[in-house]
């Protein structure tokens, strides 16, 4: 009898790589393997080698093979999820120059600034790309390594994200998708005026030509490189992938050497692949319109609020970010989450279940500066300290700092597309968590507290995971992965009701971070 066919998604992180073993029928997870990442970098530097990342893609996919005992000849299909924005730069023979510069990078925060003046400011930037840059942008990344390493830049043959060096690994393609791309400041998103989702090509696709203006026809997908913004950077667009219609678009097959590497047969098919939050996305089964109904907060190395969107909203603190299939995916990205509480409960020698509600402190825990508020320079504040304060209470505090800034972002995110977050019908409506944080009490606790929102939390662990696998199902079958996810179920999960919204906390946070915003950003 032959075997029932599986697919692996694979989630390449900050701290980690997570493969995904799935039925490609039910979508029933079968395994999922993990290996850790190494993360450098004193003061604002944040870096990874992606040689790691690929020996840790090679980690994950055996250990998941073996734990879901299911033979290699029943893989079908592929496909990689990554850390949005990292700057990869590879000689011509596909090696990295130098390690990759991650998206909690801000050193590249000055010529963020420098970018969104030569460009003639922010609202040049929303109306050419959705986003106005920050440190995080590959283009700001781009420029930083032109000033302070130009031999490297010049040296460099391609430029390539996290997951579009991992896909090329995979099947020798120079390929990315809409949503990855939509997150380097110099992809159009713009230019893709809301289309209805195109399915996925069922027939092995070459990926599309690097052209602005794409020639009329199903075969022709809408990339939309910004020639002006290259310019102004000082790239060629030889040096970029291609950008496949959707991020399960099949662009391949296994090459020999990926073959080999992974155990798995060459004929393995290959997927365009997305951006982590996009896969996420895709995971939770979130079309085009979804906004009031599926507001989405992820905690993990970054806290994320996003939404799936008809229309691209505009404003400066929101990245107006496409999703996989080019529709529109607004995002805010806050820099410490789960890594920052992590960290002051180290520090204060807790587990980090241990925390209790701040009662007047506030800490404020910017230890990597911050994305949302755009304060790269910023430091963790923390005010309130009396005889009285517990560990406990400043572990507390953390949390509620962590929590209101990201639910701060997801306020801004809905007045930006129109809403307003206090209306009762907005504010009514479910947030769905996910994360590694989604699985602690603590921050599910805080999180109902300063939201007074009711929350689903997936019963599935790996969202992004679950999302490239069906990028990858998507590949191999010619489905729609967002309709795909959606008959899997990897988004259904158990709600649990709102609490009374804890306006005192929030309004105390409110108060001290507008006060001592000034100070933060110098
Ligand atoms: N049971 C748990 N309770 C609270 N936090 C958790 C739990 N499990 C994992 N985490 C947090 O999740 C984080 C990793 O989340 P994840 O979404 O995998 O991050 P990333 O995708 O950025 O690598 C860790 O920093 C850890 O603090
Ligand atoms: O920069 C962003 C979003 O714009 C981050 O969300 C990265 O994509 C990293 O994700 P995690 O490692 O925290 O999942």
């Amino acid at each position: 009898m032959p075997e029932r066919p599986v697919v692996i998604g694979v989630d390449s992180s900050t701290q980690s790589t997570k493969a995904a073993v799935v039925d490609a029928e039910t979508g029933a997870l079968l395994a999922v393997g993990r290996a850790p990442h190494t993360v450098t970098g004193t003061g604002g530097a944040r870096e990874s080698d992606p040689e790691a990342w690929w020996a840790a893609l090679g980690q994950a996919v055996a250990a998941a093979l073996k734990e879901a005992a299911v033979p290699p000849a029943a893989v079908t299909a592929i496909a990689v999820a990554g850390q949005q924005h990292g700057l990869v730069t590879l000689d011509a023979a596909g090696r990295p120059l130098r390690p990759a510069l991650l998206w909690n990078d801000t050193r590249s925060a000055p010529q963020a600034t420098a970018l969104t003046t030569a460009l003639g400011g922010p609202r040049a930037w929303l109306a050419r790309t959705g986003s106005v840059p920050v440190a995080a942008v590959t283009a700001a990344k781009w420029r930083w390594l032109r000033d302070h390493e130009p031999a490297t830049a010049a040296r460099t043959a391609a430029v390539r994200l996290p997951h579009d060096f991992l896909t090329e690994r995979l099947c020798g393609e120079a390929v990315t998708d809409p949503g990855d791309a939509s997150g380097t400041g110099w992809y159009a998103t713009g230019a893709n005026t809301a289309e209805p989702r195109q399915p996925a090509t069922p027939e092995p696709a070459r990926p599309a030509p690097h052209t602005e203006n794409p020639a009329p026809g199903p075969a022709a997908p809408p990339t939309a490189y910004d020639r002006g913004i290259l310019d102004l950077l000082g790239l060629d667009p030889a040096q970029l992938p291609a950008v496949a219609p959707t991020g399960g678009t099949r662009v391949g097959t296994l090459t020999r050497a990926a073959a080999e590497a992974l155990g798995l047969p060459p004929g393995v098919a290959v997927a365009a692949g997305t951006g982590d939050n996009m896969a996420a996305a895709v995971g939770l089964g979130l079309g085009a319109g979804g906004l009031l109904d599926h507001p989405v907060v992820s905690l993990g190395t970054s806290g994320t609020v996003f939404a799936a969107t008809r229309t691209r909203p505009a404003s400066p603190g929101i990245s107006g970010f496409a999703a996989t299939d080019g529709t529109y995916l607004p995002l805010g990205c806050t820099l410490n989450c789960t890594l920052a509480i992590d960290r002051i409960a180290g520090l204060l020698d807790l587990d980090r279940e241990s925390a209790v509600p701040g009662e007047g402190l506030v800490l404020l825990p910017y230890l990597d500066g911050e994305r949302t508020p755009d304060l790269p320079h910023a430091t963790g504040l923390l005010t309130g300290l009396t005889h009285a304060t517990t560990a406990p209470a400043l572990l507390g505090a953390a949390y509620e700092g962590a929590v209101f800034t990201v639910l701060r972002a997801l306020d801004e995110l809905l007045a930006t597309c129109g809403l307003d977050p206090a209306e009762p019908a907005v504010r009514d409506r479910p947030l769905r968590l996910i994360g590694g944080g989604a699985r602690g009490r603590a921050w599910t606790e805080t999180v109902r507290r300063l939201s007074g929102r009711p929350l689903v939390v997936p019963a599935a662990t790996e969202l992004v995971a679950l999302g490239a696998a069906a990028l990858a199902a998507a590949a191999a079958t010619g489905t729609d992965p967002v309709a795909l996810a959606g008959r899997w179920g990897t988004g259904e999960g158990v709600t649990l009701d709102p609490v009374e919204r804890d306006e005192e906390t929030w309004t105390r946070i409110e108060k001290v971070l507008s006060q001592a915003a000034p100070t933060l950003l110098a």
